[in-house]
């Protein structure tokens, strides 16, 4: 088997809509996924994930650019003989089929003995916690159990990789989170290669080893989630994943400047010039108490508690300064001793922050 090569992956759409004409094109893409990883495409609707996974699959074919695994290219070898399996949102099971018939179908595809391949589904839909299920009908199951029997039936055939395209988003808020401990669990025990397609960052941040974000058509940005929370390259990776007080601003003579927060004006580290943004995540800022020293070029703001709100175990504090809202997480301790109108400093640590271009 071995790693997935998508090399250079190209494809441009045109269509007409009330006598214009829009094109879409998906930018030459690289990227590789290791063998065994769970790699995730996350970006807004529309960006192009579900074509790039198609491409994958071979269910597109590419203006330009080669899919390969391991040392085998497989550009122009069909879908069906690529030995990849695909998990949509709305799997469409064979209604007339029983269960295992239906985890079964590929397998007979590929001539395996009836005896062994129903003995292969009755295994794999015990993995997946569908054991005693087999001889019902796709329409006698819930939506959860009918993802359930489609990942069964995607894993049966032992594919090199697994491409999934939003499968649990038709499903309610518990059955999705039961869902994605079931498909890491069997992601771990089977070490298939999983490539996800999800426009859900706490998704692809829970599930994903490696993540790739997306925008119009193009791959801004690769790495674990951590990285991309913490080191954003760029204002779009940062706005799409959520990132909280992002700052328009400059810098220059190794000083940054801004007029939000009443105006800010301090000596950076950064190579960065010119117009940029930074990045303050909430969890970097810190309420000043009467005893904290602070380093000596750490940054100090000055504003009023405007909201408190608990949040997963910590609190959420909104603090205005001038006319902006800043979000910083506070410990419970430290929220027992501050409430709304408060007047507050907090700071933050020269090696915390984060530059971006646009
Ligand atoms: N067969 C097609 N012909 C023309 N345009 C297409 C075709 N398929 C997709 N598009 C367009 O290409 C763009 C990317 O679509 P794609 O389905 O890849 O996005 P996506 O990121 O998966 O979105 P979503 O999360 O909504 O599924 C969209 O603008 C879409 O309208």
């Amino acid at each position: 088997m071995g790693d997935l090569h998508i090399v250079n992956i190209e494809k441009h759409y045109t269509y007409s809509h009330q006598k214009s004409e829009s094109v879409f094109s998906l930018q030459p893409i690289q990227l590789t996924i290791h063998e065994g990883e769970f790699f995730s495409l996350l970006g807004p609707s529309g960006c192009g994930k579900t074509t790039l996974l198609k491409l994958v699959a071979g269910l597109l074919p590419a203006d330009n650019g080669e899919i390969w695994i391991g040392d085998n290219n497989l550009t122009t070898v069909p879908s069906e003989a690529r030995k990849f399996a695909m998990v949509f949102q709305q799997s469409l099971l064979f209604p007339h089929m029983t269960v295992e018939d239906n985890v079964a179908f590929g397998l007979k595809m590929q001539k395996v003995g009836k005896k062994i391949r129903l003995d292969q589904a009755r295994n794999m839909l015990a993995h997946v916690g569908l054991a005693g299920y087999g001889s019902r009908f796709p329409n006698e199951l819930s939506g959860g159990q009918q993802q359930r029997v489609a990942l069964a039936r995607a894993l049966v055939a032992n594919p090199h990789v697994l491409l999934m395209d939003e499968p649990f988003s038709a499903l309610d808020p518990s059955l999705r989170e039961e869902m994605r401990e079931l498909l890491l669990q069997i992601q771990q025990q089977f070490r298939v290669t999983v490539l996800f397609v999800t426009h859900d960052r706490e998704e692809a941040f829970y599930l994903s080893d490696r993540i790739g974000v997306m925008s119009e058509g193009t791959l801004l940005q690769v790495g674990k989630a951590k990285d991309l929370y913490e080191h954003p390259e760029n204002a779009k990776v940062a706005l799409f994943l959520g990132l909280k007080n992002i700052i328009e601003g400059k810098i220059s003579d190794g000083r940054f400047y801004s007029t939000a927060y009443n105006g800010i004006e301090f000596s950076v580290n950064s190579t960065e010039v010119g117009p940029c943004f930074l990045i303050l995540r909430p969890e970097v800022l810190q309420l000043a108490t009467k005893n904290i020293h602070l380093a000596s070029d750490a940054i100090q703001f000055t504003g009023k508690v405007d909201g408190l709100r608990f949040n997963h175990g910590f609190y959420s504090a909104t603090i205005q300064v001038g006319d902006y809202l800043v979000d910083c997480a506070v410990s419970s301790q430290q929220a027992d001793t501050i409430a709304v109108g408060d007047a507050v400093e907090f700071f933050v640590n020269n090696e915390d922050l984060w530059f971006v271009k646009e």
